[in-house]
């Protein structure tokens, strides 16, 4: 479970994210869903202790993010984090990367090589795994990102932006499968962010949408369509909740483009 409370972060004096409060049970797939520069990755930094709040708090499983050090050492434990652009060793293979993620978590030695097989295998990265990451394409690259992620069985996965990077339309439906599954099943708690609700809508079982560092609004699709009264797609839903100017402009453009 992870439980912000009246969370404020600041840029130098600007603030992005504002009196945030939030709380994720075990088991839910939420995604941070809003426009471009609205705070969803500051967020996300929060909640993985890479930044630390002005004001407020963050909880993993009860503990203090940033308190107590044996605490927060639990929780690193517990929880990867995956920011949009991840540093890797690009001399090493990506089975390699894959096998030091995995055991830097502690996971069985034996777990790890037959888990980094089968993921490369998921990922169409069998013979790309035996070659330096350097030499990948984006998409492959992260690929082995996301796979670094999954091996390390941690419960909690922060994700920035997983389906964003040139994923084809495979590696897509594999992502969006794999975590359904490790959500439902595993009770593995995911949260993401996402500019984009079509790559989302069929797997949040929770939608934030975030606007100018503050929550717009929270809940299942239903939840989001009942308080917009909107029935369609989460991006009808969004464009009624955020966009609402979107269609007169686009109308405006095309009238001054035709004279
Ligand atoms: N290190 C930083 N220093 C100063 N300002 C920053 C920094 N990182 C982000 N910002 C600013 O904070 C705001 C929120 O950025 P953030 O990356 O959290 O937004 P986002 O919603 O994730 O955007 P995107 O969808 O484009 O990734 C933006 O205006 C951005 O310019």
């Amino acid at each position: 479970m992870i439980e912000l409370r009246d969370v404020t972060q600041h840029y130098g004096v600007r603030p992005v994210v504002r009196s945030v409060s939030l709380r994720i049970e075990r088991g839910e797939l939420a995604v941070i869903l809003g426009p471009n520069g609205m705070g969803k990755s500051t967020l996300l930094g929060v909640m993985a202790g890479v930044l630390s709040p002005q004001a407020g708090s963050v909880h993993v499983d009860g503990m203090l993010r940033k308190g107590d050090p044996e605490e927060e050492l639990a929780i690193r434990r517990r929880c990867v984090y995956l920011p949009d652009n991840l540093w890797m060793p690009e001399q090493h293979t990506g089975r390699e990367y894959l096998l030091s993620v995995g055991r830097l978590y502690d996971v069985h030695p034996e777990r790890v090589m037959e888990h980094a097989d089968q993921l490369l295998d998921l990922f169409d990265l069998k013979e790309k795994g035996e070659s330096p990451i350097v030499g990948y394409s984006a998409g492959q690259k992260k690929k082995i990102a996301l796979c670094s992620a999954l091996i390390t069985e941690a419960p909690i996965l922060l994700l920035d932006e997983p389906f964003s990077g040139g994923l084809d339309p495979a590696g897509l439906l594999t992502l969006k499968k794999v975590f359904q599954h490790h959500a439902r099943s595993k009770q593995l708690t995911i949260v993401m962010t996402s500019p984009v609700p079509e790559l989302v809508e069929e797997i949040a079982t929770r939608i934030v949408i975030i606007q100018d560092g503050r929550i717009l609004a929270q809940g299942s699709l239903d939840d989001l369509q009942r308080l917009t009264g909107c029935r369609g797609s989460l991006s009808d839903v969004l464009e009624r909740l955020i966009f609402p100017d979107t269609t007169r402009k686009l109308a405006e453009y095309f009238q001054d483009y035709r004279r």
